[in-house]
């Protein structure tokens, strides 16, 4: 018998299938994890805004979580939308102990707040203190860190001084492709008592970038639980959103920012020396 890991993903839908739970999923079954899913919103959105959200009460979320962490023993949980303070409190709370991926989602791509200063103070207090990695782009580092929206900090910076404000968990800051598409882009992982690490990947020039955050944090959460330590993992996911990008590259769906792609990549990650060989499954022999 093999069993897979388990990832449990909490976050919102996205009707448009771009982000949120369906990138989640998706990444997990492609990656050869089993993903469990609690919703904790359900958005009307496409590729071209978020028209509507409605958060899920905070019962209908703490039945999903009892019912999964109850019974599947997830290796890995990975935070996305939460919606509203009350709920990140809640995960927090039950998730404490587990390894925890933390995408701390304050902004759509098509420009939407998906968090409010009660949840940006309760993403400070409650659940970021008890996550092992968090994964914020710089604009949310700035907002964890108090600081505006915009700013010329380095990225560096933005990830070293978010470390030393968690103190203990790390820090992947993502960066995607700045002014020129056709350079480099860099993700800086910052931990506790290290130099921070540059972790450098071709950019794929493309609008169809829709839900790559949180592709690229479920693909650092399936590597997590697949064993990878979290340089191999950061690595690892890099690589697989930037692959997925080149799939989507040509794509012509909806009217706004496309989805990055969740169907199955044909082209092995770009900046990978090797091919990632599978990491064993647990096996059990009956
Ligand atoms: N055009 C691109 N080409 C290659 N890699 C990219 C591109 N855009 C983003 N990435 C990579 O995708 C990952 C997620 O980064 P990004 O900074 O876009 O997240 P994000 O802003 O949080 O995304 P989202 O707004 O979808 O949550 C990072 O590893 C980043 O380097
Ligand atoms: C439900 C949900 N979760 C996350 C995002 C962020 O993703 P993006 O920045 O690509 O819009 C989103 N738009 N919707």
């Amino acid at each position: 018998m093999v069993t897979p890991p388990v990832v449990l993903a909490i976050a919102g839908t996205d009707a448009g299938g771009g982000a949120g739970i369906a990138a989640d999923l998706t990444t997990y079954a492609a990656l050869g994890v089993h993903g469990a899913s609690v919703v904790t919103a359900v958005t009307a959105q496409d590729t071209t805004a978020v028209h509507a959200i409605h958060a899920v009460p905070l019962s209908v979320v703490q039945a999903q979580l009892d019912a999964v962490l109850a019974d599947l023993a997830p290796a890995v949980v990975k935070t996305g939308m939460l919606g509203t303070a009350e709920i990140a409190e809640l995960v927090g709370r039950r998730c404490a102990g587990l390894p925890l991926v933390v995408d701390p989602v304050l902004r759509a791509t098509t420009g939407a707040t998906l968090a409010g200063p009660e949840l940006v103070e309760a993403y400070r207090s409650a659940l970021l203190p008890v996550a092992t990695v968090v994964t914020p782009n710089a604009a949310e580092a700035r907002v964890l860190l108090g600081l505006t929206a915009d700013g010329a900090t380095p990225a560096r910076e933005l990830a070293v001084r978010l470390a030393r404000l968690l103190r203990g968990p790390a820090v992947l800051l993502t960066g995607g492709p700045e002014a020129d598409p056709a350079a480099t882009c860099t993700d800086w992982l910052a931990r506790p008592g290290q130099e921070p690490l540059a972790l450098g990947h071709p950019a794929v020039a493309t609008t169809n970038d829709h839900g790559t955050g949180c592709t690229h944090a479920s693909a650092l959460a399936a590597y997590l639980a697949r064993g990878d330590d979290l340089e191999a993992a950061a690595v690892g996911a890099a690589a697989w959103v930037t692959a997925q990008l080149a799939v989507s590259r040509s794509w012509q769906l909806g009217r706004g920012r496309g989805p990055v792609a969740h169907t199955s990549s044909t082209t092995r990650p770009l900046n990978h020396s090797a091919p990632r060989t599978p990491v064993p499954l647990t096996e059990e022999i009956a």
